[in-house]
Formats: C-alpha cells, sequence, structure tokens
C-alpha cells in the first residue's frame, strides 16, 4: 500500500523516499509519459490530498473497508466523512441481527469480526495494515490524513462547539438507544419502558443541543459550513425522527440544519435506507 504525507513516500510499510516529490518518479509501473502527465497534474493540483486521493483511486491500491450496517447512526457518520472528503471503499455489512459480529463477517475475512472490532459494534475501518474502530477516532483519521474539507473549524470558540456537540451525540444519546442496550431492556422489563428509557434519553440530548446551538448554527450547527458536528448532528436526528418517531418541534435549530443536511449528496447517499444491506422495504 502506498501512503504520502509531508515525510515522504512508503510503500508497503518500506520508506521509499523521504521527498513526497518523487512519488511520482516512484510509480513503477508507468512509463515515461505517464510519468509526465503525473507530474504535470500534481503540479497543477490545488490540494495535495486531492492528489493523493485519485492517485489512491487509479493505483490499483487496496481500497478502504468499511465495516457498516445501515441503520447504525454510528457507521452512519463515518459514511458522511468519507463522502465529504470524496474517498471510495469498500461497504462490508455486519449483520447484528444474524450474528455477524462473532464470526467472520464474509468469506474473505479468517476471523472472527472481534479480532476487527473487539468491542463487537460497527463501524470499523480498515485502510491497508490500520484497523480503527469507533466513529470518532475514525472521523479523526480522515481528516488528519485528508485534510480537505476540513472538519474542524479554525475558529478555536466553534470548534470547542463542535466538540461539545459531537460528545453529546456519542455519549450522551447514541449508547442509550443502541440495539444492545434496547434489547436488554425490552427482555428484562418491557417494551414500553424501552420507548421510554429511548425517548428520555434523546429529549435531555437534544434539548442541550438545542440550547447550545441556537446561537451558534447558521445552515450548518456552527455556521454554513459542514463540521464535526453537523456529521453527528445528522445521523442522530434522522434515526429519532425514523426509528423512533420523535417530534422535532421543540428543537427548531436542529430541525433547520436536518433540513439543510438533506440537501447535500454527501448527506443523502450516506443515509441508512440506500445502503446496500438495507431491507427493500425501509
Ligand atoms: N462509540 C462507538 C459506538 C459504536 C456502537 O455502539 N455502534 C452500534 C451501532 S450505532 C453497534 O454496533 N451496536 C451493536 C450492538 O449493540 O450490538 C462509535 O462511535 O463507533
Amino acid at each position: 500500500m502506498w501512503i504520502y504525507s509531508s515525510a515522504g513516500v512508503t510503500v508497503n510499510n518500506k520508506r521509499v523516499s523521504s521527498s513526497p516529490n518523487s512519488l511520482l518518479l516512484l510509480s513503477i509501473q508507468s512509463n515515461r509519459k505517464e510519468k509526465l502527465k503525473l507530474y504535470s497534474y500534481w503540479r497543477t493540483a490545488k490540494k495535495k490530498n486531492s492528489f493523493l486521493r485519485d492517485f489512491m483511486a487509479n493505483s490499483g491500491a487496496e481500497k478502504l473497508k468499511l465495516y457498516s450496517y445501515w441503520r447504525s447512526s454510528c457507521a452512519h457518520r463515518v459514511r458522511i466523512a468519507l463522502a465529504l472528503k470524496g474517498l471510495e471503499y469498500e461497504y462490508i455489512p455486519v449483520n447484528f441481527l444474524k450474528g455477524d459480529q462473532f464470526n467472520p463477517v464474509n468469506r474473505f475475512d479468517p476471523e472472527d469480526y472481534l479480532t476487527i472490532n473487539p468491542m463487537g459494534t460497527v463501524p470499523a475501518l480498515v485502510d491497508g495494515d490500520i484497523v480503527i474502530s469507533d466513529s470518532f477516532a475514525i472521523i479523526m483519521y480522515l481528516d488528519e490524513k485528508y485534510p480537505e474539507p476540513p472538519l474542524l473549524p479554525r475558529d478555536l470558540h466553534k470548534r470547542a462547539i463542535n466538540y461539545q456537540a459531537m460528545s453529546i451525540v456519542l455519549s450522551g444519546i447514541q449508547p442509550h438507544q443502541n440495539l444492545a442496550v434496547i434489547r436488554y431492556i425490552e427482555e428484562k422489563i418491557n417494551s414500553e419502558e424501552k420507548t421510554s428509557w429511548v425517548n428520555n434519553a434523546i429529549t435531555k440530548g437534544f434539548t442541550a443541543l438545542e440550547k447550545l446551538l441556537a446561537s451558534s448554527a447558521g445552515k450548518h450547527a456552527t455556521g454554513d459550513e459542514i463540521y464535526l458536528a453537523d456529521l453527528f448532528l445528522a445521523p442522530q436526528i434522522h434515526g429519532a425522527i425514523n426509528r423512533f418517531q420523535i417530534n422535532m418541534e421543540p428543537y427548531p435549530t436542529l430541525a433547520k440544519c436536518y433540513e439543510s443536511y438533506n440537501d447535500l449528496p454527501a448527506f443523502q447517499n450516506a443515509v441508512p435506507e440506500k445502503q446496500p444491506d438495507a431491507p427493500s422495504t425501509s
């Protein structure tokens, strides 16, 4: 696998050059004409990461792999990030209802999914030899490797609001509505208790988010650009409305952001209903 960074070029973990420019000369399979084409493309590419992205897409390098489940809001966040960064990936479904998390997910995986993510949850991203689970870690990894468009604003206050909104969803809401948790409540108590538990967690989180974002929001959570908070809000609101039938009227700021997300292709294509493992009737 080719890794290109400001520190140089690595192929299959072997440093082959300390100068990123020589990537072009190292495109071993290319003939002189192709090399010149690559070189002139690199010279004119506005952003180095778009060069890397295109080069990876055309070089036969292994594609990113995303272990996902259509309805997972955590995987949904990563799908948006991948789309915003313009990255192609292989979608590998992990079907929790069939217990895929305890088995090899498909015939190409020699080992159980738990060796990929010992927590047995999605998402997990595989980038060559690098395996990352947890949506936040994955999104930060992608943002650092492919800095355009940036997922964190430069303004420190706005950046802190993004972290805060992300954290409310990541640790204040989603864990309470997680499949394993709600199944447990349903089994040990009953389904009314499950519904009230989830509603309570979403209401508490959305009330806090509404207060946090009322003064910072533009078209999106912290202005008109898309940032980290938006990647966490969109899937959370989508699930709240479609899966848990939450009324968004008390949260006008969140509802307005959600409406704007629905206009953007990166968000439109990442929704659960459009994933390859979604049931056809959903
Ligand atoms: N903090 C983790 C949470 C991962 C997580 O809980 N994923 C859920 C789907 S959104 C899951 O895999 N649930 C399966 C289960 O609970 O068995 C992340 O953001 O990736």
